[in-house]
């Protein structure tokens, strides 16, 4: 299951060139950077809502349109996804709170 993010990023790669007509991703890609950031905060925020208002077949759905959507704003962003990878596994074994009391003044 947890592969399916692996999938979703090699598709993403696949459509960056793809016809705009024919691919909601390459489309996304061809209007820059700034558009996929608004569209990953649209799709954020609508799953806020979804989560407040304890819409839980909701927030799955915005939570999939949250995912997908992060992806494609790295891509438009030039970050690789096994980058944020990377990055979550140097944070693992490490609580939040011991983190955030480790930062200097
Ligand atoms: N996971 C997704 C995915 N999630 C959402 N979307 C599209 O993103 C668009 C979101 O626009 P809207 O917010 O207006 O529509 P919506 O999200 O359904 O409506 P709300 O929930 O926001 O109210 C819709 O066209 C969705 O279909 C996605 N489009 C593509 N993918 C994946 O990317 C692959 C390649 O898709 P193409 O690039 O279109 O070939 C697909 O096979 C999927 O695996």
């Amino acid at each position: 299951m947890s592969e399916v993010l692996a999938r979703l990023w090699a598709t993403v790669e696949a459509r960056a060139g793809a016809d705009p007509a024919s691919s909601h991703t390459a489309a996304m890609l061809a209007k820059g950077r700034g558009k996929c950031a608004e569209k990953f905060g649209e799709e954020a925020v609508e799953a806020i809502v979804a989560a407040a208002s304890g819409d839980a077949a909701g927030l799955t759905h915005e939570a999939a349109d949250v995912l997908y959507h992060l992806q494609v704003m790295l891509k438009a962003a030039g970050v690789p996804w096994d980058a944020v990878l990377t990055e979550l596994e140097r944070r693992e074994g490490r609580s939040g709170i011991a983190e955030k009391a480790s930062r200097p003044r």
